[in-house]
């Protein structure tokens, strides 16, 4: 059983990330991925949709021979005994089976009544349970799902014997306040049953909205290694696992340190580049030019980071620039060799603020190389 602090790590790189546009991984690629996200001690890997495609197929049973061992794998499937059994025949003991909830995908899209999903979902659950899969159920497009007409979703589904339920916000359309009320709400009414929180970013709010899930009760969190997935994308697992550890001491299995590794393994595999300012990850995540912030953190880099980069396998890059001041630039010289009285420095620093304004970047080289004038032959 779950101590009320452990929170679980749902990864869906392989699945929901890879559906975004121009993600399309190898079987080979597949399985790399997921030995990582086994060493980083995700609690579950959704390996992707075995039904969709031959490739789909075989990199689950591929990725479950490599890790099924020591991490719960899973595949989503529709609500329909032709999914299910294709994950079954992928050798898989759990499955994510889902349907959506809300009236506009019933009439538009599924052209079915609400009874008829409900008997869906009951159907399909009973269906995985009499296999023996552990089931996780979700509604899609739940937070656009009428509220009574979702709690009766969630019931049907702990009644059918679903182990887990997913609340996605599927368009992201949450903001977080409501969303702690709306999982706090299913909570209630979810008979023990772990609640899961899957979250996308269509408005930013992806993982605070995670967070707000895991505050109203939610236990599970779905993510993607550098938030990649439909459209904005989804929760980001790195920001998810360092917000619940360092700002609300929530008990997470991740090992932190192989965050920045994971992250960049993603991007190379996947082509999609990390963004600069990506917290946690980001190049940037570490990284201080401004004079002020300098001093503070070479005396203390608690002064401006609230988290060490070694703690996340990250880097701290000091820049040289038009906002630099005297104490950073002379930490840069020293890790060169440089060791300049604070008069020479100030001409260095002046040059490098000229060079700045001009709008060029100052590297260490830069700044080396100007103050090679004041070193002896
Ligand atoms: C929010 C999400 O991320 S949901 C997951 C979305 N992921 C994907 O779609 C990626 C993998 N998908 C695929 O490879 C293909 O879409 C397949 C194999 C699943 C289906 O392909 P096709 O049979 O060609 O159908 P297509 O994708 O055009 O349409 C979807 C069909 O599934 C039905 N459907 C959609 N969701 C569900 C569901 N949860 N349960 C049951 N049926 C569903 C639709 O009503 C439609 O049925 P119809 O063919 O009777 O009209
Ligand atoms: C299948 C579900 C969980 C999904 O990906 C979504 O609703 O975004």
């Amino acid at each position: 059983m779950f101590s009320t602090r452990k929170v679980r790590i749902f990864d869906t790189t392989l699945r929901d990330g890879e559906q975004a546009p121009g993600i399309d991984l190898t079987i080979e690629q597949k399985v790399k991925i997921a030995r990582q996200l086994q060493r980083l001690g995700v609690d579950a890997i959704e390996a992707g949709f075995p039904a969709s495609s031959e490739g789909e197929f075989i990199a689950t049973k591929k990725i479950l021979e490599e890790v099924g061992d020591s991490v719960e794998v899973t595949g989503l499937a529709r609500a329909n005994n032709g999914d299910i059994d294709r994950g079954i025949e992928a050798g898989l003991a759990s499955v994510h089976v889902f349907i959506a909830s809300s009236d506009v995908h019933l009439k538009y899209k599924l052209k079915m009544t609400r009874d008829q999903v409900l008997d869906r979902i009951y159907e399909s659950i009973r269906y995985a349970k009499s296999h023996g899969l552990i089931v996780e159920y979700s509604p899609e497009d739940a937070t656009r799902t009428n509220e009574e007409f979702l709690l009766q979703v969630v019931k049907t589904a702990v009644e059918a014997g679903a182990d887990r339920i997913n609340i996605p916000d599927t368009v992201g359309v949450m903001h977080p306040f409501r969303f702690q009320q709306l999982i706090s709400k299913i909570t209630s009414v979810s008979s023990g049953r772990i609640i899961s929180v899957h979250c996308h970013n269509d408005f930013g709010l992806a993982t605070a909205n995670s967070i707000a899930g895991v505050l109203g009760g939610a236990r599970q969190v779905h993510v993607t290694v550098n938030g990649i997935g439909e459209r904005a994308g989804n929760a980001s697992l790195e920001e998810v696992v360092m917000a619940l550890k360092k700002l609300l001491d929530f008990d997470v299995g991740v090992k932190p340190w192989l965050l920045y590794d994971t992250s960049r393994l993603v991007s190379e595999l996947t082509g999609v580049p990390v963004p600069f300012f990506k917290a946690v990850v980001g190049d940037n995540a570490f990284g201080h030019e401004a004079g002020i912030h300098v001093h503070g953190v070479i005396e203390n880099p608690l002064t401006y980071e609230p988290m060490s980069p070694e703690e996340v396998g990250n880097f701290r890059r000091l820049a040289l620039g038009k906002h630099s001041g005297i104490h950073g630039l002379r930490k840069i010289l020293e890790e060169q060799g440089i060791y300049l009285d604070d008069e020479k420095l100030k001409i260095v620093l002046s040059e490098v603020k000229r060079i700045a304004d001009t709008g060029r970047k100052v590297s260490a080289e830069d700044a080396r190389r100007i103050a090679s004038r004041f070193l002896s032959s």
